[in-house]
């Protein structure tokens, strides 16, 4: 039975690469499990070093708990328990099936956990979820980006780990399978678990996710509902852009980026051309 009570803090973390520090004594308010939190800002600004932080995957000093788990001080194989880390991008050159891949993601963290074919219903489950079953037996080799970025989604999920760590898991994916994912993370978060997703698509952050954090150089400049966080003057401060903000009924924030800011001005079309649409007489 999932425990919905606990929440993951972080507390004054640090974390980056050897002379390359890239997050600085990073606070956030507990995110609670059963939400889902965007982590948005623009590229370079320490997202996925972040998300690696909580995994172990980069060095990290400071405090971060999840429940009563100090996770930073936790041995690996105990966080890959509890975490599920789907990376930006699939390793490449790997002569493996789909289901074989999801599979041996599945016993990785858990060998010997479930019998060969439980294994293997589990994994296909799982596939079943993302809607990408039929894919089972292709290669991964073979898939095109979106294909194998729902694979990398599938190999983080067949656990079902507590703590989920997506990063930008909709960046390759055609529309209806943004919004399958989106559906696959928030019911996910309802059974309880914590999930952290990296989205630079401020419109699917602000319409699928509980709470944003926008990082900006490593600091977090802004943290609260969708409608607290996605302002024009953080769209301003963070990314350099004029955006207006409109408030759907629901109070979903709508970004319409109107132009970077210091651009020059986008020139009136040319005399004599027809406006798209009209038919030249
Ligand atoms: N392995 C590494 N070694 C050294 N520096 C790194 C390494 N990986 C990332 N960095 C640096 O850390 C900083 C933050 O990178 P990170 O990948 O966390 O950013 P991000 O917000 O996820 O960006 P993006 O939106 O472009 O994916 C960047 O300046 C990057 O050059």
């Amino acid at each position: 039975m999932m425990r919905t009570a606990d929440a993951l803090t972080v507390e004054r973390l640090s974390a980056g690469y050897p002379g390359r520090p890239v997050i600085r004594d990073l606070v956030l308010p507990p995110l609670p499990g059963g939400a889902v939190t965007a982590l948005v800002g623009p590229n370079a600004a320490g997202k996925s070093t972040l998300l690696k932080a909580f995994a172990g995957l980069v060095k990290a000093a400071g405090r971060v708990t999840f429940g009563d788990h100090d996770l930073l001080r936790l041995p690996l194989a105990a966080r890959a328990d509890l975490i599920g880390f789907m990376p930006q991008s699939l390793p490449q050159g790997v002569a493996l099936s789909v289901l074989e891949s999801v599979i041996a993601a599945f016993e990785a963290s858990r060998p010997g956990a479930l019998a060969g074919a439980d294994a293997a219903r589990r994994a296909i489950t799982t596939l079943d979820r993302l809607g990408i079953a039929d894919l089972a037996l292709d290669t991964l080799d073979r898939l095109s980006g979106g294909q194998r970025q729902l694979v990398s989604l599938a190999q983080a999920l067949v656990r079902e780990p507590r703590l989920l760590l997506l990063d930008e898991p909709t960046s390759a994916l055609d529309l209806r399978h943004q919004v399958t994912v989106m559906e696959a993370v928030r019911a996910l978060a309802a059974e309880g678990r914590i999930v952290v997703v990296v989205l630079h698509d401020l419109n699917l952050a602000a319409r699928w996710a509980d709470r944003v954090v926008v990082l900006d150089h490593g600091r977090a400049v802004a943290v609260g509902t969708p409608a607290q966080a996605l302002t024009s003057a953080t769209l301003a401060d963070v990314w350099g852009v004029a955006a207006r903000i409109t408030l759907g009924p629901n109070g979903v924030p709508h970004v319409v980026v109107e132009g970077a800011l210091d651009a020059p001005p986008v020139p009136a079309a040319a005399p004599g051309v027809p406006p798209e649409n009209s038919t030249a007489a």
